[in-house]
């Protein structure tokens, strides 16, 4: 059994890992931190968990999180660095849900986030967790940064083209939405009801923090830099993100069998018919990104639609995933769930 912490587990993602965990076979969960909720019974919080998850939440000063194999941080920007360093040096291994780790360049994460990093040394030695890209650098990794709802549809998304060289890799577009659960649980005007619902903004066009995730993540795979267009916005839904996503074509190819060959025997990726229209609902609660590739009218624009549950394969599912790759587990152990209808 693998015996897995969470700290964090009062929010979106980690009560989302938890939903995970606790159908997970080979999961043994022994400490789960709230310092707001310390000595709540996890399942009073949360009843759907209610006798298949026997734990209390612990401030995260006295968990025994160092007799853990894993520990998940679901914990905003910034903590996982000053915390999981001392976990990772008593040989804990650690997925962050959070930024800390995903930005190579130390300085332009420091730009985005407006702090500066406690722990630079572990920048390095993280491996990104986009499983179906580095599958083998996950499986040895002592820290895994899970990347952002946003990246995983954009770069899953734009993969297959940017790899093979075929498109503009000056001028790619992503035209992003995303469910309200992408801005977490805390209390904030922009996510209340009354703002949120019956409503349709966009938001961060300037510059959103995502962008150079997602820029680091393409040029990685084009083996040069990548320009980006990158315009998120908020939908009135609780849980889903659909990224349509534009690329200029440079040389002309099959391009329905180049994204069916890139994902093909990738259990998380499903590559749909020509001329399919993926709904978030067709994914929502499940680990999964379904593609759709369009070229209308015959044109030189292509048009990629991936859709993803930000919370599943955009955050606690994609975490699941990374953890199953670094235990030598089988990848779609615990996570073979179908999406949620209606
Ligand atoms: N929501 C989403 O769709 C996605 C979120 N993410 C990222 O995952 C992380 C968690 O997101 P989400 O679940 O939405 O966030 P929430 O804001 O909903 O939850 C944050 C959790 O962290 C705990 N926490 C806050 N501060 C600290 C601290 N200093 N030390 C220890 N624990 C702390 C909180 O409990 P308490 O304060 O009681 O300790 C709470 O359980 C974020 O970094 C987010 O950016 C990534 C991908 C998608
Ligand atoms: C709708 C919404 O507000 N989404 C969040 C992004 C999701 C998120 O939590 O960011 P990470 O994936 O980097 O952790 C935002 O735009 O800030």
């Amino acid at each position: 059994m693998i015996k897995v912490g969470i700290v964090g587990g009062t929010g979106y993602t980690g009560v989302e890992l938890l939903r995970l965990l606790a159908q997970h076979p080979q999961v043994q969960l022994v400490a789960i931190t709230s310092r707001g909720e310390a000595g709540t019974a996890v399942s009073d919080m949360f009843p759907s968990l209610r006798r298949r998850l026997d734990l209390k939440f612990e401030d995260p000063a006295s968990a025994d999180l160092r007799s853990c194999d894993l520990v998940f941080f679901a914990t905003p920007n910034g903590v996982a660095m000053t915390q999981a360093p001392a976990l990772l040096d008593a040989g804990v291994r650690v997925i962050d849900l959070a930024a800390d780790f995903r930005i190579k360049d130390v300085a332009e994460w420091e730009r985005w986030y407006g702090m500066s990093h406690a722990s630079p040394d572990w920048v390095e030695k993280a491996v990104y967790g986009l499983p179906e890209h580095d599958r083998s650098g996950i499986s040895k990794a002592r820290l895994v940064a899970n990347p952002g709802c946003y990246p995983t549809a954009v770069q899953l998304g734009f993969m297959p083209l940017v790899e093979a060289g075929v498109v503009d890799l000056g001028q790619l577009i992503a035209d992003t939405k995303s469910g309200v659960s992408g801005a977490g649980r805390k209390a904030e005007i922009p996510t209340l009801f009354a703002e949120a619902s019956d409503n349709f903004k966009a938001y961060a066009v300037p510059g959103h923090r995502h962008l150079p995730e997602i820029q680091q993540g393409l040029s990685t795979m084009a083996a040069q830099p990548v320009g980006l267009t990158f315009v998120p916005h908020l939908t009135p839904m609780i849980r889903g993100i659909h990224a349509t996503l534009y690329a200029r074509i440079k040389n002309d190819a099959d391009f329905q069998r180049l994204f069916e060959e890139r994902y093909r025997g990738e259990a998380f990726v499903d590559v749909l018919p020509p001329g399919s229209h993926p709904d978030t609902r067709s994914v929502r609660a499940a680990n999964l990104c379904r593609i759709a590739l369009h070229r209308p009218q015959q044109g030189k624009v292509l048009v990629v639609l991936a859709v993803i549950d930000n919370l599943v394969k955009g955050a606690a599912g994609q975490a699941v995933q990374n953890m199953n790759i670094m235990f030598g587990r089988p990848e779609t152990e615990g996570l073979w769930q179908l999406a949620v209808l209606p």
